[in-house]
């Protein structure tokens, strides 16, 4: 990893829990996914508290808080119930999404300009219980300018529409994200990126200097099957440092 423009990765564990849940079963166990990501070099660990609580439970943010050593980053929607959670909890970090209950995933970023009063609120809420806001957003300058509006200080852009395309649009997006990031940094937000991200698409994101971190989960669980989850974890951190230092 290139120490100039260090990138951290932060394992989702969402759906370690979405298998477990399928059965109702007690295993595979979130935390225990966390701890053994956290050896293997994940930065930070990240996870979804869903409304519909179809994966990451209550139970499991509280008894994962204590168990962190690196850094906890909670993705939970603009919802007065997630926030008076998240400031009872205090992850190091919370990025807010948009959530709609009948999606299979997140489907685009949080409309920050619409809805800029709620955000607001729920922002400075977080921020005053000492938490670090990020929101999960678009790769578009007036997103970009209203996430800075509001108080967040971080913004982590959505890679989701990137990873489903291919070619010359694939190209375009990667693009489009690319100078979004490069805004982003300029006015002085911490920018991260994720959603759809793998080992086959991560190489030309990881090179975009102005990304501090990248959020990756549902491919990782998805390798583990086949080579386990420690290593599909320190491959995805050899595969960022690559296309970091290309
Ligand atoms: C916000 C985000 O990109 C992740 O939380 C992702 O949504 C993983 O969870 P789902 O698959 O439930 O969307
Ligand atoms: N914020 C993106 C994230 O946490 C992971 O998304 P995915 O890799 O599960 O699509």
């Amino acid at each position: 990893m290139s120490k100039n423009y260090p990138l951290e990765l932060g394992i989702n564990i969402d759906h370690v829990a979405t298998l477990r849940n399928a059965r109702g079963t007690i295993y595979p166990d979130p935390l225990k996914a966390a701890c053994l990501a956290e050896e293997s070099g994940a930065d930070l660990i990240t996870l979804h508290l869903r409304e519909d609580r179809r994966h990451i439970k209550d139970a499991d943010l509280i008894a994962l808080r204590p168990l962190i050593k690196t850094r906890m980053n909670l993705e939970c929607a603009v919802t007065p119930e997630m926030v008076d959670i998240a400031c009872q909890v205090k992850p190091h970090d919370v990025c807010l999404v948009p959530e709609k209950r009948e999606e299979v995933t997140t489907e685009g970023g949080l409309d920050v300009v619409r809805y800029f009063d709620a955000i607001k609120e729920a922002t400075t809420k977080l921020v005053n219980a000492g938490i670090r806001v990020s929101l999960f957003i678009d790769p578009e300058e007036r997103q970009i300018q209203a996430a800075k509006d509001v108080g967040a200080t971080v913004i982590e852009l959505h890679t989701g529409r990137y990873a489903d395309l291919s070619g010359v649009e694939q190209e375009k997006e990667l693009e489009r994200i690319r100078k979004a990031a490069q805004f982003g940094k300029n006015i002085g937000l911490r920018v991260n990126a994720g959603h759809g991200l793998n080992e086959g698409n991560v190489l030309p994101i990881a090179g975009i200097v102005e990304l501090s971190e990248l959020n990756i989960g549902h491919a990782i669980v998805a390798e583990a099957l086949f080579k386990g989850w420690q290593r599909a974890i320190t491959d995805m951190k050899f595969l960022m440092a690559q296309g970091r230092d290309k």
